[in-house]
């Protein structure tokens, strides 16, 4: 434990969450490679025994359990987006360091990235059509979901380090918290509620890093979705990308950066537990 936990620094989790945005970004980009291809997503489309819904459900299931046999939900930085009947680790258990308070394993926003990636981000960022090729899309979706969980859920390791940096400040803010829940039951005070769980959000806001991690992640948009070419200085690709600056951007200040502030304060209400 000790390394790992001596390691752990708002510095060294805040890289990884930067080294974390080139793999979102390319994801993007190869996803963008192909356009909606609406069946992939149309439980109609097909089927087979055990009912699957859609290709993608197929997709991600399947990679999913076979993911479970080789160990990929033993660490504690991924999370699956079916949980229910995965098999379980067929290989050594690995011993990956404790940092983490153990009811963090109940914290996963999966089913709402599902959401927000199919039904917010995906027709923003890929053309409309259809050129048939359902399964590379589903392989494609798949990667995109599977970089965005981890970054999401690393706001477990992100609230970890700020509270113990500043545990004095977090911890009279999860007790009122967990207080007001109880009186919340009592005396339906809901109003309570809110205003406890906004003193948590507002100890783990720095809203300097989120203004630079949007301007970082369009950055990369734009170096990462040029077209490189070779013997061609001409300006006329410029200005076109593969992935849209804008949106990657916004989909960070809407989506990426409050699931991954939910996670913190989901975590961090169960750091006493
Ligand atoms: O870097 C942090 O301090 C984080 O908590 C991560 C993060 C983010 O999601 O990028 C979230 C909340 C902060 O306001 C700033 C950035």
């Amino acid at each position: 434990e000790s390394d790992v936990s001596d390691r752990l620094t708002l510095e060294s989790v805040r890289d990884s969450l930067i080294r974390q945005e080139d793999s979102i970004v390319f994801s993007l980009i190869e996803r963008a490679r192909f356009p909606l291809n609406a069946p992939t997503y149309d439980p109609s489309y097909f089927s087979m025994p055990g009912s699957y819904g859609s290709l993608v459900e197929l997709v991600v299931k399947q990679t999913e359990a076979v993911q479970a046999k080789a160990g990929r939900y033993e660490n504690p930085e991924e999370h699956p987006f079916f949980p229910d009947d995965l098999p379980p680790s067929q290989v050594p258990p690995h011993k990956y360091p404790r940092v983490l308070n153990p009811a963090a394993v109940f914290v996963n926003v999966n089913k709402k990235i599902w959401d927000v990636y199919f039904n917010k981000l995906l027709p923003l960022f890929v053309a409309p059509g259809d050129d048939g090729n359902y399964a590379s899309t589903a392989a494609r979706d798949l990667e995109c979901l599977q970089v965005l969980s981890r970054r999401i859920h690393y706001g477990k390791l992100v609230a970890e380090v700020k509270f113990r940096d500043e545990w004095k400040h977090y911890e009279p803010a999860i007790r009122a918290r967990v207080l007001s829940f109880h009186s919340y039951y009592a005396t339906n005070d809901a109003y309570m509620k809110s205003v406890d769980k906004k003193t948590l959000m507002d100890l783990l806001t720095a809203p300097a890093v989120e203004k630079a991690v949007k301007k970082r992640v369009a950055k990369k948009a734009r170096i990462f979705g040029q077209e490189v070419k070779v013997g061609d200085d001409s300006d006329k690709n410029k200005g076109k990308y593969k992935v849209d600056p804008a949106v990657v951007s916004r989909f960070y200040g809407d989506w990426v950066i409050p699931l991954t502030k939910d996670v913190e304060v989901q975590y961090l209400l169960h750091r006493l537990d």
